[in-house]
């Protein structure tokens, strides 16, 4: 029933207004499933790659659908996965680009869950899925690479652990998004907002801390419910190897000073929530941080693990980082992203499932936290592409009671 027997190929726009891939996946019996793929500004330096558009579209056209057309089962995902691998032959993609993979990959999802009649979360991750949401972590200021002239840390995430429901949850982080802007208009500071729909003004990491603290205690009392922060500092795009310092618009730091500083930021704070505060190649220093602050917050990599299972293996022997940011397109396919996450789970690494900067209205990751137990999701606090997760979540959780 789920014999693949059309997949088709197009450029769409993403939300930063760039070309990305959409791909149509058809069964034999009439399933049908759409997806597209993300795309990421502060990408790792060990992600599957990105193609252009166009270019990943006619490789994928050549390499990979004639091994998927009457061949393979959109119902049987590692086998639609793994002719995906097999079509390309190289280890990152780079032949029919991780963007026409994840597009592909995901759309068969979708098909199988078609054919089967099975919401995608239920699909993925069988009957007893539906029950746990994940806690969405809301990016509410922003910087480095999705923002020019605004902070250094490339986002303040506003983190409603205390939340009753994903609804509630939901809506805390926008209030805590709409707080901050009243916060900033009291301050005279006039800004627009970067990739992700956060506030992105012209203000230093400090008044940022500042701001955000006084917006989610704000918001916490008036909903009652506890509503921590959390940061995605991106660190790998402020190291210099050269000189083996991060750089922050008005100073440098070594190593030792940046663990120093982010172990400071999670007392002072009592950050929930810690991304990438080191550079993607330091592994002892992500587990010096773990060593230091691992009982008191989370220590993510995103781009220290990139999704991958053998990054993340030498994360977990090495005591490097708590959880693990997935984002299938670091890595190209479900599979690969579900692999990971087991891993993780495995080693009592939390997952955080996430977008990326640049997306379209594709809603797979809502299903895929939901499928997987996912502790968290990282999918932004409002605009289109972002709600469209996030009301895919509260969806999903209407629909289960
Ligand atoms: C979502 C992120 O940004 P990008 O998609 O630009 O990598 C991130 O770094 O976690
Ligand atoms: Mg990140």
């Amino acid at each position: 029933m789920t014999l693949i027997t059309d997949v088709r190929l197009r450029r769409i726009l993403d939300s930063r207004g760039n070309p990305t891939v959409e791909a149509d996946v058809l069964t034999e019996s009439g399933g049908f499933g759409r997806a597209a793929a993300p795309s990421g500004a502060s990408t790792g330096e060990y992600e599957a790659i990105e193609r252009p558009a166009s270019e990943a579209i006619a490789a994928a056209r050549e390499h990979a659908v004639p091994r998927l057309v009457g061949e393979a089962y959109a119902g049987n995902q590692r086998e639609v996965d793994g002719a995906l691998r097999a079509a390309d032959g190289t280890d990152d993609f780079s032949k029919i680009g991780a963007n026409s993979a994840v597009a592909i990959s995901m759309a068969a999802a979708k098909a199988g869950a078609d054919v089967l009649g099975a919401p995608l979360f239920q699909h993925l991750g069988g009957t007893f899925r539906g029950q746990n949401f994940p806690i969405p972590l809301g990016n509410v200021v922003g910087g480095g690479e999705h923002a020019a002239d605004a902070t250094d840390i490339q986002e303040f995430l506003s983190a409603p652990v205390g939340a009753p429901s994903v609804d509630d949850a939901v809506f805390a982080n926008a209030a805590v998004h709409a707080k901050v802007s009243d916060l900033l208009a009291e301050r005279g500071v006039a800004c627009g907002k970067g990739d992700e729909g956060a506030w992105a003004p012209s203000i230093d990491d400090d008044e940022a801390f500042e701001l955000v603290d006084e917006a989610v205690s704000a918001v916490s009392d008036e909903v009652g419910f506890e509503i921590g922060f959390g940061l995605d500092v991106a660190a790998a795009e402020m190291y210099d190897d050269e000189n083996d310092v991060y750089e922050y618009s008005d100073t440098t730091c070594t190593t030792d000073e940046q663990i120093e500083y982010i172990a400071t930021l999670v007392d002072e704070y009592d950050l929930v929530y810690v991304e990438d505060p080191l550079d993607e190649n330091d592994y002892g220093a992500f587990a010096e941080l773990t060593d230091r602050v691992g009982d008191q917050t989370l220590i993510c990599g995103d781009d220290l693990f990139v999704t991958n299972t053998e990054r993340l293996a030498t994360g977990i022997d090495r005591g490097a980082a708590n959880s693990i940011l997935i984002k299938p397109n670091q890595i190209g396919t479900l599979t690969d992203a579900f692999d990971a996450i087991e891993l993780a789970t495995e080693h009592g690494y939390d997952s955080v499932v996430s977008h990326r900067s640049g997306e379209t209205e594709d809603a797979t990751i809502a299903h895929l936290a939901v499928a997987t137990d996912a502790p968290f999701i990282k999918t932004g606090a409002v605009g289109g592409e972002r709600t469209a997760k996030l009301n895919e979540l509260i969806r999903i959780a209407d629909d289960a009671t």
